[in-house]
């Protein structure tokens, strides 16, 4: 099922989706021991931080979930229900900052749970822990259901060589839920599930529009030329952008002449871009853009243009990770379109070139800067137009 070998360079399901992350939705629905640090915290999209010197009621103030020092049998874990459901690549386990309370080992069980599954209700407060009572209501969920991920291994303390701990995952299984097991107690700082939504989309009509790129349907990126200050990734998010944060944002490119001029509709002449590709969740027919310039207020790009294709898996193998994505399928779906400021951008009818069923597609900006969310609405098949 899984792979212990743990690295300390990223590896590259880092580069998927965070399917838990409260960005995304993701939830601690039961935690054994709050105590000192919620474990709420776990599922943060920022990175943890150390406050020198601050206290708590209970302790030492810590940015993570970190339970009691046990005085009783058992071991500290948590449920987290994933934002969004589907595959699991590889886990991140961070123990930032975590040094001589780290958990000194842990393991990862996900389940499949029906819609409507009950957890007892969860108030998450500092100096709390679960009650017999709510412990007993965990017992009567039918735990077998869990499967093993990742068995119970070390993990390394939270300095800044050690603390960040990797696992690959090599089920292909849908998962809804993750339990996150400390033994026997500790801190974790961060936990990132890394992995690729799923979507029934049995239950999605010939009809309906549908944002084929979006994370929640199955997008996800595979590519990128620049991610200095956020990741393509961020653009298939979840709802509208929090802040500049929660888009990608990639640095000033250094090929720009140092006077600016533009043609006569006003694009930049400038020699370079920004590239990122997206595999859709579901190939289909896109109608309907929406470029979101949400935040970007003095480094919104120039202007932007998609291009689409359909790919094999195969197809796809050649193409990832080939400078600028290079292929010589890909086709306009939206020409070079000026943008503005801090502004959603609506685009359908003659500006969305009709390039019939795709799987893939590049969004490139010119000459760089930040894109909150790219949405792009179309029908996962080909419709029959005569049954619209
Ligand atoms: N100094 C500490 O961090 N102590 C304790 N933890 C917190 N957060 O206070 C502990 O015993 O693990």
């Amino acid at each position: 099922m899984s792979s212990t070998a743990m690295s300390t360079t990223p590896p590259s399901f880092t580069q998927l989706n965070d399917l838990a992350c409260a960005k995304a939705g993701g939830r601690v629905l039961f935690a054994t021991d709050d105590w000192f640090a919620v474990a709420d915290n776990l599922l943060k999209g920022d990175p943890p931080q150390w406050k020198e010197g601050v206290f708590t009621e209970y302790g030492k103030w810590m940015d993570g979930w970190e339970s009691r020092r046990k005085r009783m049998e058992g071991h500290d874990w948590c449920i987290v229900q994933l934002g969004v459901s589907g595959v699991i690549s590889g886990v991140e386990v961070d123990t930032s900052y975590f040094t001589g309370n780290f958990a000194p080992r842990f393991s990862l069980q996900a389940a499949c749970l029906p819609d409507g599954t009950t957890f007892p209700v969860r108030q998450p407060t500092m100096g709390t822990a679960a009650s017999s009572q709510q412990l007993a209501a965990m017992e009567e969920m039918k735990t077998e259901k869990w499967t093993e991920l990742v068995p119970m291994t070390p993990l390394r303390p939270g300095y800044p060589d050690t603390c960040k701990n990797y696992f690959p995952i090599t089920s292909t299984q849908r998962w809804t839920h993750v339990r996150l097991n400390m033994y026997p107690d500790g801190g974790i700082a961060r936990l990132r599930v890394y992995g690729i939504g799923s979507k029934d989309w049995s239950t999605v009509k010939n009809s309906e529009l549908v944002d084929l790129v979006a994370m929640e349907n199955g997008g996800v990126c595979l590519g990128f030329s620049n991610a200095h200050y956020g990741h393509p990734r961020n653009a298939i998010g979840l709802g509208r952008a929090e802040n500049m944060g929660d888009g990608w944002e990639t640095a000033r490119r250094l090929d720009r002449p140092p006077i600016l001029k533009a043609d006569k509709s006003g694009v930049l002449m400038v020699p370079g871009c920004e590239w990122a590709v997206y595999r859709l969740g579901h190939p289909g027919v896109i109608l309907k853009i929406e470029i979101d310039t949400n935040h970007f207020k003095g480094n919104y790009p120039d202007s932007c243009r998609i291009e689409a294709c359909a790919l094999s898996p195969e197809e796809e193998k050649a193409v990832v990770g080939k400078d600028g994505a290079a292929t010589g399928k890909w086709k306009t779906l939206l020409g070079p379109t000026k943008l503005s400021a801090h502004h959603r951008l609506f685009l359908s009818g003659g500006q969305v070139q009709p390039v019939g069923v795709v799987s893939h597609v590049r969004l490139t900006m010119t000459p760089d800067g930040g894109i909150s969310r790219m949405r792009l609405w179309g029908f996962p098949r080909a419709p029959n137009p005569a049954k619209l």
